[in-house]
């Protein structure tokens, strides 16, 4: 226990009677006035100078010093200089200090990957402007990489050495985070390396993750606060979602989306010259000339969500489209050391099912899957559920309320929308209604997974069964709290 120091003081000038205990620092101006600063979620770190001791926070630059209490709102850098009486009195309040911070737990050194690409291509401006700063005044080391090319970050994280760091923060978008957990999951100590606490800074178009990071322990969402967030190390556990169709299987964080949603993310890419109103644009396109798809969807409600949807078992499998078996794995020649996905089986379990047609369908991990797109609110970050979203008859006039009201999640309360948890689902996607030659797009976490018309490079094949399963709270993030 650390016991209580008092001096009097200058701080930035001004007389004052400091307090230093083991949670926080006080001090009372001259005149009466408290001011305090709470060391684990205010101060970044010190430094010592002669007689001066630097205290460098992070703090609301409008509401004043909170010592911890209430909502910070906007914080910025701000630096306390405490005048002290000797050298030696200096010394040891600065090894107090230094005590203090060090019980925190905080991490000492991260490895970090930017993606100099995402978003509006200014990751590496925002480093040196906005999070070097912050990691300087606390102290944080870290190693910096850059991603090269797609999938150079998967690469990164499966051949690190995991015992230099005591974490792995990217600054990026949503993709760069996905690829680090599936490069985890690839490496033989995959069972080890998926617990290093992972970290995400925003730089992308898509953020929905930090945003959920953030938001879930209401903290603003920007670039420096979720640089707090991994400087001060707290930790919480996310479900991994493990996207499998046969043999083939990766792993996701975020959503799976399919229909209406699907088709606005990735075919409103060619319209990138028209910067964010591209979304919007290509949202009313969509919605003016609605399309809709045929398919088949399959899941396991999470207990109290069983009434939806119709039960499986009486309506047989009649063509043969989805086996609800989980299959032996490793059974074929080769055995793979990395993670293969959950080895629970949901073939006794009480499968319920809906046909099509469908305008839209999201299976969801997280409640932010974009900076203004709740599309989830009701969703844990390590409950080992997902939540499931499907529109399927919908007027225009409501779908256009629906895509407004996403912004704050309040859309599920829509009659033409079922919001459900559940613990397992299967996609089987079919062609448009009234186009049985053109086939949608499976979205997975922002990237193209299967689509109608097949590309070189897609993972799956549309069509055939999409399944997800849940590895409750399997990855760490870092979170402010
Ligand atoms: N140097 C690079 N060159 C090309 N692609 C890259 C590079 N670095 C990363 N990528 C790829 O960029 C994709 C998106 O990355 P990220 O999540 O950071 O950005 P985003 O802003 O959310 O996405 P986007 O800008 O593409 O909409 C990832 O699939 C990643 O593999």
């Amino acid at each position: 226990m650390v016991e209580t120091m008092t001096e009097m003081i200058r701080v930035n000038g001004m007389p004052a009677k400091a307090t230093l205990t083991a949670g926080d620092l006080q001090w009372h101006l001259k005149g009466g006035e408290l001011q305090c600063l709470s060391i684990e979620s205010e101060i970044l770190g010190i430094s010592l100078e002669g007689r001066e001791i630097t205290v460098r926070a992070f703090v609301s630059g409008l509401k004043g010093l909170s010592c911890g209490e209430g909502d910070p709102g906007k914080r910025e850098m701000k630096d306390f200089i405490m005048e002290m009486p000797t050298e030696v009195i200096a010394d040891n309040w600065s090894e107090r200090f230094r005590d203090c911070i060090g019980s925190l737990g905080r991490p000492k050194r991260v490895f970090i990957i930017l993606n100099p690409f995402g978003g509006k291509r200014s990751a590496r401006r925002i480093f040196d402007t906005k999070i070097k700063p912050l990691l300087v005044a606390a102290n944080l080391r870290y190693t910096l990489q850059e991603t090269e090319y797609q999938l150079h970050a998967q690469e990164l994280t499966y051949k690190l050495d995991l015992l230099k760091y005591d974490g792995i923060v990217c600054v990026s978008g949503d993709g760069v985070f996905v690829e680090m957990v599936n490069g985890l999951l690839q490496r033989e100590d995959w069972d080890t390396a998926i617990k290093v606490p992972l970290g995400i800074i925003p730089a992308g178009t898509g953020n929905g993750l930090s945003k959920s990071i953030l938001d879930a322990v209401g903290e603003m969402h920007s670039i420096q606060h979720a640089t707090f967030a991994v400087i001060r190390g707290h930790k919480r556990s996310l479900d991994v979602t493990t996207v499998s169709q046969g043999e083939r299987k990766f792993f996701s964080i975020l959503m799976l989306t399919w229909g209406l949603l699907a088709d606005i993310d990735i075919e409103s890419e060619k319209y990138r010259w028209m910067g964010s109103t591209r979304l919007d644009f290509y949202c009313f396109l969509r919605v003016m000339n609605l399309r809709k798809y045929h398919g088949h969807i399959e899941f396991v409600p999470a207990p109290g969500h069983e009434a939806c949807g119709e039960p499986m078992k009486d309506r047989g499998n009649p063509s043969g489209e989805v086996d609800n078996s989980v299959k032996e794995r490793n059974c074929g020649a080769e055995v793979s050391h990395s993670y293969q996905g959950p080895t629970v089986s949901f073939e006794n379990s009480d499968w319920r099912y809906l046909d099509g047609p469908f305008v839209a369908t999201s299976v969801v991990n997280v409640p932010w899957v974009g900076e203004d797109a709740k599309t989830a609110p009701e969703a844990k970050f390590s409950d080992g559920f997902l939540d499931l979203v499907v529109i399927k008859e919908c007027p225009k006039s409501a779908l256009v309320s629906i895509l407004l009201k996403c912004k704050d999640g309040s859309y599920v309360n829509s009659p033409y929308v079922m919001y459900l948890k559940v613990k397992a689902f299967k996609l089987v996607p079919g062609n448009r209604v009234g186009d049985p030659l053109k086939g949608g797009i499976v979205d997975v976490d922002g990237e193209v997974v299967a689509r109608g018309n097949a590309q070189e490079g897609d993972r799956m094949a549309y069509g055939p069964p999409i399944q997800l399963t849940v590895d409750r709270g399997l990855a760490t993030v870092f979170s402010p709290r």
